[in-house]
This record gives structure tokens, C-alpha cells and sequence, in this order.
């Protein structure tokens, strides 16, 4: 099903939490909305659920206005963080529930098979018969959407759906669910406010701010061409260099790196650790290690600039550098935009 957003709005009182918001999302693509707290994500896939109504602009559902389709029949399954599951029925029931109160019938028979399926699919045969007390938070997650599942919807929405789960889960779910929707197939729309759950997940990824979006795009083209300082700090892990040009050139300390399309005046350069490099001497921005962090995929340098500006680097695992060391930062890329 393919889910269209053209230009919604979306007012509380007087706040304008969704300003204009114009989407195309695929049938069978997924999606991630990723922003900071409060840019609008939740309320876009409320509207999506129709749990809430876009006070301007349009959502389709295929060509048709989802306002004339009501939410029991907009085909949509939810995973929400704290949407929890029943306590007082096992897992199985949990995820026979909406098949039972679906206008579709089906025998009891049908149903069992339908969980076992289910059960197979989320990789919890066996635990059917447990309470939700009775599995790990990671299980309970796959639950929920072995229920949001179980009545086929043409559309999945997901809410931070593995926010209260510790690093390692996370990222085990995020491949899982992946792979689940790749075998089914499913429009999906994942809300997360973290980067590197978007990244991973997404075929593409929404960057949302104050209600409007900043960027839409692949994973690649996001982190390869933010289009501004905004995107490129919120993806993570961005160094700041004040930078200044002059005929289309931008010196960075002492580098110099082409910047075609900027005017002549001050720029703001922002590079990723993997980006620079560490030397004694060269054409590069002057500065002091003050830390060396051993990691197990290699070393990273906390450096202070002359100008006082901390920049973090990465660096082989058994390069030579020592906390104290002087020396220059050389930058191999950087995204230089005007200043703000
Ligand atoms: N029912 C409501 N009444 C008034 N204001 C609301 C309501 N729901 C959301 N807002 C406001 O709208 C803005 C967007 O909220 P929303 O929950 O969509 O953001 P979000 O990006 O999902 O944030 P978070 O990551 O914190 O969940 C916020 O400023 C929020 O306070």
C-alpha cells in the first residue's frame, strides 16, 4: 500500500507541532521519521493511524483520502513502546487477540495455526503459553508485532518500538525486523530519534525538525550529502571547524579544499572522525591530543584546537600517538556550508 502525505498540517491550540509535510512513501518501502524530541514524528504517524486528524493538507492511503477510510479499516498494525501487552493473557492469546475481535472470522482452529505461523515467524515457538511477566523485554517486543502482525495489515506503524531496550537488543531486533520485512513485504513507517537505528533499518530516512522536513533521502545519500550543519550533526559524530572562503576555496586551519557555490566570507566545515587524520606536521588544523581511547574496532583521539574546539579522530589501532602529542588534524573530506 502505498501511503501518500501532501502537504499536512497539524495544529494543537495554537502550536504548529507538523507544518507542511509532503511525503510519497512506496508500497512495500520502509521508512524511518528521525528527529529530535518534539520535531513532529509521533503526531505524523498518529495522523498516518488516524488516532489524530491533519488539520490542512492531505493523506492518502493508494488514491484514496484516508480521512473517508476509519481507522478499523485502514488495514494498520502498531508497535508502540509502551503500547504493552495484555499481562493477563499468555503470549499466544496476546497475539490472537485482534484476529478474535476482527470482522474477519476465523475458526479456532485457524487461529492457532495462524499464531503458531506467527510464534515461527518471530522466532518464539514454544513460548506461547507464557505471560508477558515470563519473557524478556526484547521477547515482548517481537510479541507486539507478531500482534500487529497477525491481522495483516497493509501498513505497519512503529513507534520507538525497542527505545527501552539496552544497546545489544536493539541492534539483534533492528536486523530481525528488517529481515521480517523483507520477507513480507509491508509499507512501513518506523519513528526512532536514534541515527543509527534509522541508518541501519531504512531504505530511506525522513530528518524532521520544528515539524518540517530537512532532508529526505537513502541512508548513503543522507550521510554522504547533508544538506546542512543541521542533518550533518544530528547523523552523529560531526567535528566543527570554522572555516573561511575565498573564491570558492575554503581554508580549514591551514588546509585548503575546493567550495564550489559558496560566497566569499565565513563557513562553517564539519568532517567525521574517519575523516581526518593526525600528523606532527602538514597542512592541517593546529592542535593538542588530550585523550587516546582504545576501542575494540581501533583507537580514537579526542584532540583540543588552538581556537579551544574538541574534535574527535580516528585512527589505526596501533598508531603512535601518545596524550600531550602536538601536532596538526588533516582533513581527507569535509561539508563546508555558509555560516549560520
Ligand atoms: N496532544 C497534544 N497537545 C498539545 N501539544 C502536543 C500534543 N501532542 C504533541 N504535541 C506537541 O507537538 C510537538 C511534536 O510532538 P511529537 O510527539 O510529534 O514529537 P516527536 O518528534 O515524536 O517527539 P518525541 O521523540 O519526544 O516523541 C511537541 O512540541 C509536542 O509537545
Amino acid at each position: 500500500m502505498k501511503i501518500t502525505l501532501d502537504n499536512v498540517v497539524k495544529t494543537f491550540n495554537t502550536f504548529r507541532a507538523v507544518r507542511g509535510v509532503s511525503l510519497d512513501i512506496g508500497s512495500g518501502e520502509l521508512v524511518a521519521l528521525l528527529g529530535p524530541s518534539g520535531s513532529g514524528k509521533t503526531t505524523i504517524l498518529r495522523m498516518v493511524a488516524g488516532l489524530e486528524y491533519a488539520d490542512g493538507g492531505q493523506i492518502r492511503f493508494g488514491e484514496e483520502d484516508a480521512t473517508d477510510i476509519p481507522v478499523r479499516e485502514r488495514g494498520v498494525g502498531f508497535v508502540f513502546q509502551h503500547y504493552a501487552l495484555f499481562p493477563h493473557m499468555t503470549v499466544g492469546d496476546n497475539i490472537a487477540f485482534g484476529m478474535k475481535v476482527s470482522k474477519k472470522k476465523r475458526s479456532p482452529a485457524e487461529i492457532a495455526a495462524r499464531v503458531a505461523d506467527l510464534l515461527r515467524l518471530v522466532r518464539l515457538e514454544g513460548l506461547g503459553d507464557r505471560y508477558p511477566a515470563q519473557i524478556s523485554g526484547g521477547q515482548r517486543q517481537r510479541v507486539a508485532l507478531a500482534r500487529a502482525l497477525a491481522v495483516d495489515p497493509k501498513v505497519l506503524l512503529l513507534d520507538e518500538p525497542f527505545g527501552a531496550l539496552d544497546a545489544n537488543v536493539r541492534r539483534e531486533l533492528r536486523r530481525w525486523l528488517r529481515e521480517i520485512h523483507d520477507e513480507l513485504g509491508i509499507t512501513t513507517l518506523f519513528v526512532t530519534h536514534d541515527q543509527e537505528e534509522a541508518l541501519d533499518l531504512a531504505d530511506r530516512v525522513v530528518i524532521l525538525k520544528d515539524g518540517k522536513i530537512v532532508q529526505v533521502g537513502t541512508p548513503e545519500e543522507v550521510c554522504r550529502t547533508p544538506v546542512n550543519a543541521f542533518v550533518m550533526r544530528f547523523l552523529g559524530d560531526a567535528n566543527h571547524f570554522p572555516a573561511t572562503i575565498s573564491g570558492e576555496v575554503a581554508s580549514i586551519g591551514g588546509a585548503r579544499m575546493p567550495a564550489p557555490g559558496l560566497v566569499d566570507g565565513a563557513a562553517d566545515a564539519y568532517a567525521r572522525p574517519g575523516d581526518l587524520g593526525f600528523s606532527l606536521e602538514g597542512d592541517g588544523v593546529a592542535a593538542t591530543i588530550s585523550r587516546v581511547l582504545d576501542r575494540p574496532d581501533g583507537r580514537r583521539l579526542i584532540a583540543v584546537t588552538e581556537a579551544g574546539e574538541h574534535v574527535e579522530l580516528d585512527v589505526a589501532p596501533d598508531a603512535p600517538v601518545k596524550a600531550g602529542a602536538r601536532g596538526v588534524i588533516t582533513l581527507a573530506r569535509a561539508h563546508i556550508f555558509p555560516a549560520a
